[in-house]
């Protein structure tokens, strides 16, 4: 990660081509942040924007939620926009509340769908 300010992206898989569609569509105010996401996410990411400084951690299942968690808790992240698929079941449901909690308990602004990740990220930008 460079010293830009991060914002930290993640997308379940149902959420992925809004989140591809979500990067590209802001990719000039997202070029001046760093970006941390989950593995896969991160990979679309860096799949539909190529310029953007993105740092993909573990998938989410595996840990990557986890990971986000712990950048939140260390003071490295700015904004998490995590778009949720709200109608899927997940394995590691434990790990999106914990992730989600500690977003609240760090006071981070929190997007959890794009109508609100669109004017936060105006609002940063
Ligand atoms: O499962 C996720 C968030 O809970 C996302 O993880 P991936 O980006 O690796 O699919």
């Amino acid at each position: 990660m460079t010293e830009k300010p991060a914002i930290a992206l993640i997308a379940h898989d149902l959420m992925k081509d809004a989140m591809a569609d979500f990067a590209r569509t802001h990719e000039a105010v997202l070029s001046g942040f760093s970006i941390v996401a989950t593995g896969t996410t991160g990979q679309r990411v860096i799949e539909a924007c190529p310029g953007l400084d993105v740092t993909a951690l573990k998938s989410g299942p595996l840990g990557g939620d986890q990971q986000i968690g712990a950048l939140i808790a260390t003071g490295g992240v700015t904004l998490l926009v995590f778009f949720v698929d709200p109608l899927t079941a997940m394995p590691h449901d434990v790990d999106v509340k914990a992730l989600t909690r500690l977003a609240i308990v760090y006071d981070i602004p929190l997007a959890l769908n794009r109508a609100t990740a669109e004017p936060l990220l105006r609002a940063l930008g």
